[in-house]
């Protein structure tokens, strides 16, 4: 029986956005230094000889593919909302959320956009395992399977 184990990696980037109707401050145009943790669940491969083995998935592989699909470039496969307005280049990061995302830009909306990118983008939804976001030092939002559940 293979062994389990849950790794994570973090990345930060920096992005303008707004919340309309919000009622206070945040409907007004601002940035943020997002902070993000992927988490994956996985089994630990056993692959004698190769470059993977003893791992989940390589951090630096995880790196890769969550840069070119959400943070540095938006892959071509990630769906949009309905608002969603060209942007000159690149994802997520000195980006405007709510054009580059095209949904309201809460932190909880963002999660779960950012859940359904990574799938889109090719990680396996079964390796995902959470997925937090900070917005700024004191608030994070949190999801993992359970919160994609639909009741
Ligand atoms: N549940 C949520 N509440 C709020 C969200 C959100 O995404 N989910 N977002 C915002 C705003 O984006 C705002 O920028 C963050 O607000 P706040 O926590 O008030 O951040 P501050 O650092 O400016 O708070 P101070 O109390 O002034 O230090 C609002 N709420
Ligand atoms: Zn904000």
């Amino acid at each position: 029986m293979p062994r389990f184990a849950i790794i994570t990696r973090e990345f930060t980037f920096e992005a303008a956005h707004h919340l309309p109707n919000h009622k206070g401050k945040c409907k007004r145009p601002h940035g943020h230094s997002y902070r993000l943790q992927i988490s994956l669940r996985g089994p630990i491969l056993n692959a004698p000889g190769q470059s993977e083995d003893g791992m989940v998935m390589d951090f630096d592989d995880l790196k890769h593919i969550v840069n070119t699909t959400i943070i540095d470039e938006l892959s071509d496969s990630v769906p949009r909302g309905l608002d969603a307005r060209p942007v000159e280049k690149g994802g997520l990061d000195h980006n405007n959320l709510n054009d580059l995302t095209g949904i309201r830009t809460t932190a909880e909306n963002l999660v779960h956009w950012i859940w359904d990118a990574l799938v889109a983008g090719g990680v396996p939804d079964e390796l995902l395992y959470r997925i937090r976001l900070w917005e700024t030092e004191k608030g994070c939002i949190e999801i993992t399977h359970a919160e994609r559940e639909e009741i």
